[in-house]
């Protein structure tokens, strides 16, 4: 049996369509463009790649993209101030900061400083605490993106068996949130979890949110399962190659003969992650111009 393989490029361009004939009525309405800014701290080729879609996303999305670079020795209070000044600026609806920042920065509290009305990434106290509640908020991109691909798959998940593998604050811990929200029943694991393997064969949802490449074998899968490989890892590069290929955290080769449905990597959750993005900013303009966003418009 050979699995459904899940166009996440597909579905996400879908997204950045809708996201750009909404942004294009909101410019009309609001008389400036929906705007977003990205922060990238430090020289990293990966995330300056990331950075750089981002903002040729956005404008082609009909929205004003800021693309902020800092040096990597930036100081905590100058990165405070550039948040404090993003916070303060009409024309910034959405602020993102890149993680992970480099060592000597602390994390948690340039997130705080973004207001809660520009969190597009749903990484504040403010925004995390709200999915918690079940309340609606700015959620997670990644997360929120998979759970698309995963509704448009299987149609209802109440009473399916989820197992996320990963627990961090940008993806295992709101998608598991989320899986919950839906009425799964959730596992969450973790480079503590004993039995592994096992625990992933039960589920008939597996997200994998690790950085281990590969790491999610054939015979750690239910027969039909449907696999969210979240991961993006880089191997190193082969005999004549100048950049190594890019895996997730599952084997695809493996998985697709066990697997329902499995996203491919790359083409699955990270081109869902800049459309919602996208989307988490339009959203976030529409509230921050008092403008009405009917309910499930985007
Ligand atoms: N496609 C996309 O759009 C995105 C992709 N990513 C990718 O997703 C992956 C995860 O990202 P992120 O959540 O930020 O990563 P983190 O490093 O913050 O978290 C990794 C999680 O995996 C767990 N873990 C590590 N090793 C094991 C193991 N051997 N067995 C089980 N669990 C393990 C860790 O457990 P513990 O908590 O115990 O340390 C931790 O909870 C990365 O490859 C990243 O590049 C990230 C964001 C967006
Ligand atoms: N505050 C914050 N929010 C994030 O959402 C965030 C972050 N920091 N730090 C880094 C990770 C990683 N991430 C990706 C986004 C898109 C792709 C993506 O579009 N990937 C393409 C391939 C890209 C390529 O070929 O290099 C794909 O999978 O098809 C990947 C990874 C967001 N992250």
């Amino acid at each position: 049996m050979s699995a459904t393989r899940i166009d996440g490029k597909a579905f996400a361009a879908g997204l950045r369509e809708r996201v750009g004939v909404l942004a294009e009525e909101f410019s009309a309405k609001a008389g400036r463009k929906a705007g977003l800014a990205v922060v990238l701290v430090g020289d990293d080729p990966a995330s300056q790649v990331y950075v750089g879609s981002k903002g040729k996303a956005t404008v082609a999305a009909n929205m004003a993209s800021f693309e902020h670079k800092l040096a990597g020795d930036t100081s905590q209070a100058d990165l405070l101030a550039l948040i404090d000044r993003l916070n303060g600026d009409d024309s910034v609806d959405g602020i993102l900061v890149q993680l992970p920042l480099p060592d000597h920065l602390d994390e948690q509290a340039v997130v705080d400083r973004i207001v809660p009305n520009k969190d597009v990434d749903g990484l504040t106290p403010v925004s995390t605490g709200r999915l918690a509640l079940g309340l609606n908020g700015m959620v997670p991109c990644t997360p929120l993106g998979s759970l698309m691909l995963l509704k448009d798959q299987l149609g209802s998940l109440e009473g399916l068996n989820a197992v996320v593998i990963g627990r961090s604050i940008l993806v295992g811990k709101p998608m598991a949130q989320l899986l919950l929200d839906a009425n799964a029943t959730v596992t969450i694991a973790h480079s503590r979890t004993k039995d592994l393997p096992e625990i992933v064969r039960r589920a008939d949802i597996v997200v994998a949110a690790v950085g281990r490449p590969e790491m999610v074998k054939r015979d750690w899968l239910k027969e039909g399962a449907t696999v969210i490989d979240v991961g993006i890892n880089r191997l190193a590069p082969a005999e004549g190659e100048t950049k190594g290929r890019l895996v997730g955290d599952v084997d695809f080769g493996e998985a697709s003969e066990v697997a329902g449905a499995i996203t491919p990597v790359p083409g699955g959750v990270g081109p869902m992650t800049i459309a919602v993005l996208l989307r988490n900013t339009i959203v976030a303009a529409h509230h921050n111009a008092g403008i009405d966003l009917a309910e499930g418009a985007i």
